[in-house]
């Protein structure tokens, strides 16, 4: 691939950053040229593995509880599940706990507030790129510009206590790593922006890739049954420790093979800054570039006859799952702006999918209707229901 199509030359599209700002303002996602160069020189480290095992018990606790809500359920007689309601919900939990923190009344109140404007937002800003589309449910619209305002200054008000206290009591989540920095320093404005980036690009997508999964794994029992015994091996029957994660090779074949099928983020961005010749085109200055992952992880010519089929074993010995093109494979983007919370939600996905192995066995719910549907993200339109059975 040329080099013009990787360098600093290709921004985000402007019609993208309309419809996404009340959801990351100013954030990682949006920003651009040297302002994207900071941001990300703040934010990588906060990322790291040694920060990330910190935060798994986080992730451990809210698995379990949900599982626990699961048990009662089953017990009462109703073994049938919305799964992708119940894991979108856990996902909120975990990133805003990983995020900024809720066991404090304001994290508790700005997550009930995040959660309420994901609602709103849905509703009213499903028409990407359309002109005026935020004219066509003003009072949808106006909620949501409301709840923003809101969630802005009680974030605001959490960091400035923050401040005061970060001599005392450092915060191991997300935005204490980024305030403990030390030299590259954001503003309570852009630390605000960022918390809400992690929020809106951190859970959907990870919920997603773990409701994909169970599906997939429903109608696979003996994929859950090798799951099952690489997580003996791996794990045992103690607690998850972090370390242990990334013995679960098959458990990361799966997430690609699922990434690659129904891709959670279903396409990737880009606008040209200035003319920018590829081999033999130009592109022309402010042209948008709607890379279509979804396509191209189901096109038959990079990944054969067999494109359509749940096969987890092409990702075992390549990295690309045998794509034709090393460009092919792209479910968290490319280049500098690829995906800065892969190493979260690979990690999420683990733990989660991990514990509910152990503890269920499940399969597809009759009522099940498969659709799936891009809605900014690509999800199942009807949720997804399963039978489960304690084991
Ligand atoms: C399965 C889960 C996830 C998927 C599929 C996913 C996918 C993506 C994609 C496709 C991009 C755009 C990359 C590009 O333009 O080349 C992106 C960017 C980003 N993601 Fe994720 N993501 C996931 C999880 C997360 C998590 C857990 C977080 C944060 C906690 C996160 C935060 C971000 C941020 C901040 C960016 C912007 C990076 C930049 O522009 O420098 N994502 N993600």
């Amino acid at each position: 691939m040329s080099a013009g199509v990787m360098g600093k030359s290709w921004g985000k599209p402007r019609v993208f950053k309309n419809d996404r700002e009340p959801m990351f303002g100013n954030g990682l996602v949006m920003v651009e040229g040297e302002e994207w160069v900071r941001h990300r020189h703040v934010i990588t480290p906060a990322f790291s593995p040694s920060n990330l095992k910190a935060m798994s018990s986080l992730m451990v606790e809210s698995t379990t509880n949900m599982l626990d809500r699961w048990t009662a359920l089953i017990n009462s007689g109703n073994p049938e599940i919305d799964v992708e309601r119940e894991i979108t919900s856990t996902a909120g939990e975990i990133i805003a706990k990983t995020s900024f923190g809720i066991s404090y009344e304001n994290g508790r109140i700005v997550f009930e507030k995040l959660r309420a404007m994901q609602v709103t937002l849905f509703k009213s800003n499903r028409f990407v790129g359309v002109p005026f589309s935020k004219y066509m449910k003003p009072g949808k619209t106006l909620e949501a510009k409301n709840l923003g305002k809101d969630i802005d200054s009680l974030l605001t008000s959490i960091i400035t206590a923050r401040r005061k206290s970060i001599e005392q009591v450092p915060q191991k989540d997300l935005l204490g790593l980024l305030m403990a920095e030390k030299g590259k320093t954001l503003t309570t404005r852009e630390l605000v922006d960022e918390c809400k980036t992690f929020f809106f690009g951190g859970h959907e997508t990870t919920a997603l890739a773990l409701t994909w999964t169970l599906l997939l794994l429903a109608v696979h029992p003996e994929w859950q049954d090798r799951l099952r015994e690489e997580i003996k091996e791996v794990v045992g029957n103690g607690e998850i420790d972090a370390t242990m994660l990334a013995g679960l090779k098959k458990m990361g074949w799966v997430m690609n093979e699922v990434l690659r099928l129904y891709s959670p983020a279903p396409n990737v961005q880009r606008q040209a800054r200035e003319d920018i010749k590829v081999d033999e085109f130009v592109i022309p200055k402010g042209t948008n570039m709607w890379i279509d992952v979804v396509a191209m992880h189901h096109d038959r010519a990079l990944w054969g006859e067999d494109v359509n089929e749940f096969k987890p074993e092409r990702f075992k010995d390549d990295l690309h799952g045998g794509c034709k093109h090393k460009m092919g494979f792209l479910p968290f983007g490319f280049g500098g702006r690829m995906c800065v919370g892969r190493n979260l939600s690979i990690m999420e996905y683990r733990i989660v999918l991990t514990l509910i192995l152990t503890r269920f066995s499940f399969s597809l719910s009759p009522g099940y209707c498969h659709s799936p549907s891009i809605l900014l993200s690509l999800r199942p339109i009807y949720g997804l229901p399963l039978i489960f059975q304690p084991l």
